[in-house]
């Protein structure tokens, strides 16, 4: 020992005991490390790369080689270590403390209009996979379920809480629920572990269905509901039950989740934050008012077309990926229709029509000071049956929902973030 310190080396021989065993050293033993006894009594080691989650240490490595090779360790060489170890656990640490994260795609439930769009998530244990409509417009996660009559399944897979080990019936809880397009549906509850993008919630609240309404009979490739809005709104009695999103949230990086929908392919939901390579720009947030539990917020105006003649007036509505259409005062209705060829508001079928063939404008919305454009092939929306010449719109008119609604029509033309921090806010971005 020469010019060393007594606490260095104190310090060297702490560290010493702390190291892990030398690289190299391999325990006899079981697995991949047990020797293969040769002929002639040779051995042979497999190399086995270090699990992962270990952290290099130049330093550490440099103090390994004085030691081999019997050299005093300089004072400096010793802090070095001690401080390499220090940011490394520093890192884990925060590794640990960054909440959870998920993502998931959302795929269109048909080839040609985006009419919903379905995740696929895994409830119980074992695991059993739905493809269910994640919501904003709505809050009860609620399944097709072997419970139903089987005549009101046709096709969609269903949740049976009866092959599951971790479900749990809710005694004496029911729900039932009725959409802004006239479906419903109404059941039991239990609670079960739910799945979704790599997050998992325990002792979610499971909706079973014990009867749907025929629309949901006929949307075959959905098997059920996610609700995201506000656990406000949620249908149990006679305790309501919190979203999957409100159960989560806690353990989650950020308490956001957002919508990346697209035209005729597959998007994603993200859970607990934001992934800067799905927009361009930047993000604008804009106040959400979370009651009575929709995502509520303020458009800034409209324009006819590109964003030339804006009129600056405020509308009033929610952002609901469960709704396909976008749905608005007739004022702004009038105003489009005037420029399409042929468009009238047929009452026999249910909405503004014009021919397939027509010129059409786009649509631009604000909000605050941005500017979002629906293409016109976004409005071009779907024939009003199948082959028809006529087509019906992806604009319609808002007067009979009493709420002005952006449906899917209007969140796949931009990147759109739901933050549930308080006061609670919604964030819209060009992608
Ligand atoms: C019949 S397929 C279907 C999908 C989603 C929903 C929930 N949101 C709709 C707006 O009321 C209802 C029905």
């Amino acid at each position: 020992v020469t010019n060393l310190g007594l606490t260095a080396v104190l310090t060297a021989l702490c560290l010493a005991s702390a190291l892990p065993p030398k690289i190299g050293t391999t325990r006899m033993g079981h697995g991949e490390n047990r020797p293969s006894l040769g002929r002639g009594g040779r051995v042979t080691f497999k190399q086995a790369r270090h699990p992962t989650g270990h952290h290099f240490n130049g330093a550490r490595s440099v103090y390994r080689t004085y030691l081999k090779y019997a050299v005093p360790v300089p004072e400096d060489l010793v802090r070095a270590v001690a401080h390499t170890d220090a940011l490394n656990s520093a890192a884990e640490e925060d590794k640990r403390r960054r909440g959870a994260t998920g993502s998931a795609p959302a795929v269109p439930i048909d080839e040609r209009f985006d009419i919903a769009y379905v995740t696929p998530v895994t409830i119980g244990t074992p695991p059993q996979t739905l493809m269910l409509d994640f919501d904003t417009g709505s809050s009860d996660l609620w399944v097709f379920s072997s419970h139903m009559p089987p005549f009101q399944v046709r096709g969609q897979e269903i949740y049976t809480p009866d092959e599951s080990s971790t479900a749990r019936l809710l005694e004496g809880h029911t729900w039932s629920i009725m959409y802004g397009d006239g479906s419903a549906s109404r059941g039991n509850v239990y609670v079960d572990t739910f799945a979704v993008g790599g997050l998992t919630v325990l002792n979610q609240a499971v909706q079973t269905a014990q009867q749907v309404s025929a629309s949901f009979t006929s949307a075959t490739n959905i098997d059920g509901l996610v609700g995201l809005g506000f656990s406000t709104l949620n249908t149990v009695r006679p305790e309501s039950q919190l979203t999957f999103f409100d159960n989560a949230k806690a353990s989650l990086d950020n308490p956001v989740f957002t919508a990346d929908l697209k035209y005729m392919a597959a998007g994603t939901y993200d859970f607990g934050f934001i992934d800067r390579a799905k927009y361009t720009g930047e993000i604008t947030y804009v106040p959400i008012d979370p009651d009575p539990g929709y995502w509520i917020f303020t458009s800034s105006g409209y324009a006819v077309g590109a964003s030339s003649n804006f009129s600056a007036t405020p509308i009033i509505g929610i952002a609901d990926t469960g709704t396909s259409l976008v749905y608005l005062p007739t004022a702004v209705l009038t105003a489009y229709y005037r420029q399409v060829q042929g468009a009238t508001n047929s009452r026999s079928y249910g909405g503004y029509v014009f021919p397939c063939d027509s010129a059409l404008p786009s649509f631009t919305f604000g909000v605050g000071e941005e500017r979002f454009t629906i293409p016109a092939s976004y409005i071009r929306y779907a024939p009003v049956t199948e082959g028809s010449a006529t087509c019906f719109g992806g604009l319609q008119s808002s007067s009979e929902l009493g709420i002005n609604i952006w449906g899917d029509v209007a969140l796949k033309a931009a990147f759109v973030v739901f933050d549930s921090r308080s006061p609670p806010r919604i964030g819209w971005a060009k992608k």
